[in-house]
């Protein structure tokens, strides 16, 4: 089969709580080539975690069915959630401490998600994972089957659940910051155990990170997410290096890695009952004019790949942008 393994097309998600109809995502779109590997970014509550659930199948309570399409391998697991992707589509988690059950040995609980999604015997499986975890460079394969999730390291706890995220053979791995929780020394490990497994493998990677650093050395390509929308996408390394929407811009001239001072861009990412019309960065964007607050700008493709959903993407941002 030939075609992208993910493609996301024109995604609604919308979640109905007390305070009203919650607009998480609306209209996002973009693809993972086979092999390819994707990072999407923004800041907190601009709908990363969201967009990964309903890549999933894990929506939240209250979730209307979304709307779009989500191609994984060229099938609508959105409308049919079918056997073929169960398993197909690994996940690994934020958090190493949170995501391991304390009361089942590290074993047991990826030889659970095998007898689920993997065929073979049990035999076959405790074989698989060992030959995983010497994969993964944990210290005594054999016998780290048999221990508990206290008695590893939080990188040995995050190389176990990449392992899990491997068992099953998937084609697209998908990973929610799985290193802002470890040390720095650590995170270069585990960033450089991915990429190694995902080349070794010819995996595609979706990879949610809020570090532009991070997003350089493991993403080939980047979605820039604002409030729910596709703000910009294209190869990583041109979109770092020439940024088009004020909203990239700004997001990386107060990233930590390239201001020394502590400025940020002004106001908040609004409450997704309580989208703005028109741009939703409108309110926050320095170089808005009266029509960015009527329609949503459409996003549109600029040479080398890139797309951009600001029409006014050439204008120069103020010197004081930032506050
Ligand atoms: N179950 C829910 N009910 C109502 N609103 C929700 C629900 N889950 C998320 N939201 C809202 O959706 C928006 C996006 O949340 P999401 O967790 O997807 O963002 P995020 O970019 O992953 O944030 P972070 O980086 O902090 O994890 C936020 O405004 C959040 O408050």
């Amino acid at each position: 089969m030939s075609g992208p393994m993910l493609q996301v097309e024109g995604l609604d998600v919308q979640i109905r709580s007390e305070r009203g109809t919650a607009q998480i995502l609306q209209d996002v779109s973009f693809a993972i080539p086979r092999g390819g590997t994707m990072g999407i970014v923004g800041e907190s509550g601009c709908g990363k975690s969201t967009l990964l659930r309903s890549i999933l199948g894990i929506m939240p309570k209250g979730a209307e069915t979304p709307r779009g399409a989500i191609l994984f391998d060229g099938q609508d697991i959105l409308t049919d959630r079918a056997a073929s992707a169960r398993g197909r589509i690994g996940f690994v988690p934020q958090d190493p401490y949170l995501s391991l059950n304390p009361v089942f040995r590290a074993g047991d609980q990826i030889l659970e998600i095998m007898r689920r999604h993997a065929p073979g015997s049990r035999a076959d499986h405790k074989r698989k994972i060992v030959e995983l975890f010497r994969a993964v460079q944990l210290p005594d394969p054999e016998g780290a089957l048999r221990k508990y999730p206290h008695q590893f390291s939080g990188g040995q706890r995050q190389r176990l659940l990449i392992a899990a995220a491997l068992a099953c053979d998937p084609a697209l791995v998908v990973a929610d910051e799985p290193t802002t929780a470890l040390d720095v020394t650590t995170q270069r490990e585990i960033l450089a155990l991915l990429r190694r497994l995902v080349a070794e493998r010819g995996l595609s990677l979706l990879f949610v990170t809020h570090d532009f650093g991070v997003l350089a050395s493991v993403c080939e390509s980047v979605t820039v997410l604002y409030a729910g929308r596709v703000a910009e996408t294209g190869p990583t390394r041109q979109v770092l290096d020439d940024p088009r929407h004020p909203y990239t811009r700004m997001l990386l001239a107060c990233h930590p890695d390239r201001s020394a001072d502590l400025s940020g861009i002004p106001g908040t990412v609004p409450a997704a009952t309580a989208q703005p019309p028109g741009c939703r960065f409108h309110p926050r964007c320095p170089i808005a004019r009266p029509d960015c607050a009527t329609a949503p700008p459409p996003l549109v493709a600029l040479p080398g790949g890139r797309a951009v959903a600001c029409p006014h993407f050439e204008t120069p941002l103020p010197e004081n942008a930032l506050a």
